[in-house]
């Protein structure tokens, strides 16, 4: 079994120092982030979680150049994040599964490949490829309503893998899914991170769905947001469902729900 350490030579890809954005409103200012610091290792997959509120989203948005820090610094690949989204760094996959309805599943997956300028020939390859890396070979030709609603999560996450980018963001992608369904996703996410070795930032409400996952899980709290615990896991990379059953799965589970109770204590 590999370890889920990440060797100590390689530069953070995501690093944050000292990170604040403070919303203006019209109710006064809102502490979305407030002294975030957060080194994320290549090959680390790393998961949010936290009550409503705690910023989850906003660090993930400031990560993908969407949102702007009002203080302290953010590197994505040792760039600016407005550069490393020039740069391709990053695919995003948001909550809903976000497909055009008017567009196959391949022409989903294509259109950010259109918008970029790949060759015809270079589109149809990274189709077939992503779509095989999801396990939905032959649903090219689909629209989204003839597929079922983790099909269609899964599909989204082909969109955002289209242009390789060696960085995964994902905004609760499975929250809206029934159990059974996002045990397997889960299952096939895992799956894909090992074959592919990217980076995984995943937002989460889900203590088991993070601790499943994650190589490391940041625990948040609100009000304002800020980091209340990070958890290197034990466990090892390799995985399926029956970890769940192990001590020290508990026990990480554990320390996670004291995180964050210990975090709503602060209100
Ligand atoms: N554009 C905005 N303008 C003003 N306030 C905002 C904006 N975006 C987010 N906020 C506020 O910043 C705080 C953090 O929001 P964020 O969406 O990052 O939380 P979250 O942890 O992702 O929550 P959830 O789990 O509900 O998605 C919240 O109080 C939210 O209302």
């Amino acid at each position: 079994m590999s370890e889920p350490t990440v060797p100590q030579s390689q530069p953070p890809v995501i690093k944050a120092s000292n990170l604040d954005l403070t919303f203006q409103t019209n109710d006064g200012p809102v502490h979305a982030l407030k002294g975030v610091n957060l080194d994320i290792g290549k090959g680390e997959f790393v998961s949010f979680i936290g009550p409503s509120g705690c910023g989850k989203t906003t660090f993930l948005r400031c990560i993908a150049a969407l949102e702007q820090p009002t203080g302290g610094t953010l590197t994505v690949n040792g760039m600016t994040p407005d550069d490393a989204r020039k740069a391709r760094a990053y695919g995003y996959v948001f909550q809903a599964a976000g497909l055009y309805p008017w567009r196959t599943i391949g022409g989903n997956i294509r259109l950010p490949l259109e918008i970029m300028g790949f060759s015809k020939e270079e589109q149809a390859k990274r189709v077939k490829k992503t779509l095989e890396l999801v396990d939905l070979a032959g649903f090219e030709k689909k629209f989204p309503w003839q597929l079922s609603g983790g099909m269609q999560q899964r599909a989204s996450i082909a969109r955002a893998l289209a242009f390789d980018a060696e960085i995964l963001l994902m905004d609760e992608p499975f929250g809206a899914l029934d159990e059974i369904v996002r045990d397997h996703l889960n299952e096939q996410l895992l799956a894909l991170w090992s074959r592919t070795g990217k980076t995984i930032g995943f937002v989460t409400h889900s203590i088991p769905e993070a601790v499943f996952l994650s190589t490391k899980i940041v625990v948040m709290s609100p009000r304002p947001g800020r980091i209340t615990d990070v958890i290197d896991s034990r466990l090892p990379r390799d995985r399926t469902l029956d970890i769940r059953d192990t001590q020290d799965f508990m026990d990480i589970a554990h320390r996670v729900r004291e995180g964050l109770r210990a975090g709503h204590a602060y209100d």
